[in-house]
């Protein structure tokens, strides 16, 4: 494709996110019935244990943990948080930057509460759900900055931001395949990001099967590059990374609740060759 092709789907999607709603997104995917801690086939404790093993299984170790696309969202970092002493939180928009702050200062004003998350984290970890509240300390404690990223430039982030090694682990969930025009661009930012990976390092990849669309907002229709598994382990091998794990998670039919056409989610370990 050529490049000015390739710039104007790129614009496309960034303008898309413009009206991008983050206590209206937080609402569509973050509280009943999609996250119904009650629910045996829940999505969130499927998610939640995927990270949990992924961290704590003994592969993944170092300094800097890098969340890539964090949105207004945290609880892709709650496991990684116990294993790494520095924790960036990135996203596009200051909106997204804005609410994970607030959170951060814990002065109030966040659009979603993110205890059950936490007391379920603590579960998965052995420890009471009272110990939330450590938890919650300890994020605070380890998250350094809330950084722009864009994973359509080659240099996501902003020179100087990460050690020259890299950063020793990657997570991002839900961003490729939601902020790029095609198939193609998915994979050119999974390369991106990884040139933020230290070789060895790993990349934990959750994301969307088989969606077409999203709303991020009412109103704010946001296309989706549809992906299969088949799509999603190429796309890894194609840009640099050794696949370790792929789990896959098929949304019960109650959990389509009219907010995305997503068909399932996927969980992937990977490794930067
Ligand atoms: C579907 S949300 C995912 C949020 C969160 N990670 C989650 O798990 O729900 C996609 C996120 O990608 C961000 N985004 C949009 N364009 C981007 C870009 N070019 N590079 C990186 N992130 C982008 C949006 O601001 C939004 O927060
Ligand atoms: O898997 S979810 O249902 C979920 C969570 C986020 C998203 C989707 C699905 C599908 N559309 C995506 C658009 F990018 C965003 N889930 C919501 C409850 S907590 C765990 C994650």
């Amino acid at each position: 494709m050529e490049e000015k092709a390739k710039e104007n789907g790129i614009a496309a999607m960034a303008a898309c996110y413009q009206k991008f709603d983050p206590a209206a997104y937080l609402q569509y995917n973050y509280t009943p019935p999609r996250a119904d801690f009650a629910r045996k086939d829940s999505i969130v404790p499927w998610k939640l244990a995927c990270l949990h093993r992924a961290f704590t299984e003994g592969d993944v170790s170092g300094e800097l943990l890098v969340d890539i696309g964090s949105g207004p969202t945290l609880y892709q970092v709650m496991s990684g948080c116990e294993v790494f002493n520095k924790l960036i939180l990135t996203d596009f928009l200051e909106v997204n930057r804005q609410e994970l702050s607030r959170w951060l200062q814990n002065e109030g004003g966040c659009s979603l509460d993110w205890t059950p998350y936490l007391e379920h984290v603590c579960k998965l970890e052995g420890k009471r759900p009272s110990a939330w509240q450590e938890k919650a300390g300890r994020l605070r404690h380890v998250i350094s900055d809330i950084l722009p990223v864009d994973v359509h430039c080659s240099q996501p982030l902003a020179p100087e931001t990460l050690p020259l090694a890299g950063a020793d682990c990657l997570v991002s969930c839900f961003c490729l395949e939601s902020v790029s025009p095609d198939l193609p661009a998915f994979t050119r930012a999974l390369g991106h990001i990884g040139k933020l990976l230290r070789p060895g390092g790993h990349l934990l990849l959750i994301g969307a099967l088989g969606e077409s669309y999203y709303f991020g907002g009412p109103g704010v229709r946001i296309p989706v590059v549809p992906l299969s598994e088949a799509q999603v382990c190429d796309s890894l091998k194609e840009s640099g990374y050794t696949l370790i794990r792929l789990e896959v998670y098929t949304l019960p039919q109650d959990m389509h609740v009219g907010v995305d056409d997503v068909t399932g989610v996927f969980f992937a370990k990977a490794k930067k060759e």
